[in-house]
């Protein structure tokens, strides 16, 4: 039988506390920045923005701001988060945490949830909005691509693995900070550098997990899905993929049901995308963006959000619904960073860890895409760790380095 969380002793949770760490630096300074770029970017009243200088300025060394009722479902869940919580400081409580309650504290405080003129407006809607714009280039380019895949796989009648593993790469770099890895792309799409990204890959169990989907009667993925943006692009490019060429016959996206972390994707954020595709002058763009809506008029791309997702909980404390409904899929894709951290409670693992060790409580084989941008891992080999921090100082944190584990 399944355990219900990990099979060991679970360690320290990251806190912001801990001098010089990329977690101090993110309670201290870059969480502040977010919310001042929250009134930047918007047009709040005067109160609420001086609600959100206020978060700003508690943020490296004040306490918890108190969570006022806001009619958001989840109210009577967060009071119960933050009991052990209150009266501490923003970098002593765990960092996941930290940020999770920061996030919804920015809706609390922009009425997102209240009948107000404010009420739906996504603080982060330009920064989303934006990630599309900036990236035109790459999104023609991968739609002309993903058309020429399912051409040629529709043709020759079989899934060709390759086109899986490149999907999949797709799906894990569109999760980095920058997109330096594709200029060799966007000039020359024959001359994609499928080296230079394997490279950058610490643990690759691309090839498991192709096989599983080819070669085994898998019918649905899950994805828990990260950013909006270029990273969805690519995230559906690989749907697109599995369903237009028959490997997979059912995807569900798991999205969040409000606005967190700055550019996590929401059902409306697919929807918009859709959209923002249909409405291209290019046609491969405008094709890829009709399949897209007949599998969802078709169900089978399904659309779901929960408040497990936005929670500050860890992976293994899932609600048991959800964790039921998981379990109908062949296979879980998980997306990103802070979902990553979530697998892993957000904890002081040793990065040489066993990862199936930790994650041992999911009813379903998954795998984690994930570029490091935080200082917690595992099931990392100790000369692979050896040879990056030779290579690399900041290769915990810059989103240069990424895995690909798959865990059954
Ligand atoms: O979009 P991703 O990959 O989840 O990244 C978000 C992560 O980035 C951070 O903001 C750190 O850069 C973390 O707080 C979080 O884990």
């Amino acid at each position: 039988m399944k355990l219900q969380i990990p099979k060991l002793p679970l360690p320290a949770s990251l806190i912001g506390s801990e001098v010089g760490t990329f977690t101090e630096f993110t309670v201290t300074q870059r969480m502040p920045d977010i919310a001042r770029r929250v009134i930047a970017e918007n047009n709040f009243s005067l109160n609420i923005n001086e609600s959100l200088e206020n978060l700003a300025n508690q943020l490296p060394s004040g306490y918890l701001l108190p969570f006022e009722d806001d009619s958001g479902v989840d109210v009577g869940d967060w009071k119960k988060y933050l009991e052990p919580y209150k009266e501490q400081r923003w970098i002593d409580i765990p960092w996941f945490f930290a940020e999770t309650y920061f996030y919804r504290l920015i809706l609390n405080i922009t009425n997102y949830f209240q009948s107000s003129e404010w009420q739906g407006v996504d603080p982060f809607h330009l920064q989303k909005s934006q990630g599309l714009k900036t990236s035109l280039d790459a999104i023609n380019t991968l739609c002309y691509q993903v058309t020429q895949w399912l051409q040629e796989s529709e043709k020759s009648g079989k899934t060709n693995q390759g086109v899986l593993t490149t999907l999949l790469y797709f799906a894990l770099w569109g999760n980095r900070v920058d997109l330096s890895l594709w200029s060799a792309f966007e000039s020359d799409r024959s001359n994609f550098d499928i080296e230079n990204q394997k490279a950058h890959i610490l643990v690759d169990d691309a090839g498991l997990v192709t096989e599983l989907l080819v070669t085994s009667a898998c019918q649905r993925v899950d994805f828990v899905v990260d950013n909006a943006g270029f990273e969805l692009i690519c995230d559906l490019c690989l749907v697109d993929f599995l369903l237009g060429s028959g490997v997979i016959d059912q995807i569900k996206l798991h999205l969040k049901p409000h606005p967190t972390f700055v550019s996590d994707a929401m059902i409306k954020d697919v929807y918009d995308t859709v959209e923002f595709l249909a409405a291209s002058s290019h046609q491969q763009v405008t094709n890829f963006a009709q399949r897209l809506q007949a599998y969802i008029a078709s169900g089978k791309l399904i659309l779901g959000d929960d408040y497990f997702w936005t929670s500050p909980l860890a992976f293994w404390e899932i609600p048991e619904s959800l964790k039921q409904e998981l379990a109908d899929a062949d296979l879980l894709l998980i997306k990103g960073d802070a979902n990553y951290r979530r697998l892993l409670g957000d904890r002081h693992w040793d990065f040489t860890t066993n990862i199936a060790d930790i994650v041992c409580y999911l009813p379903v084989p998954i795998v984690a895409l994930r570029t490091l941008k935080s200082e917690v891992a595992a099931g990392l080999q100790p000369e692979v760790i050896e040879k990056v921090s030779k290579s690399d100082s900041d290769w915990l944190t810059n989103g240069q380095w990424g895995v690909v584990q798959f865990i059954e």
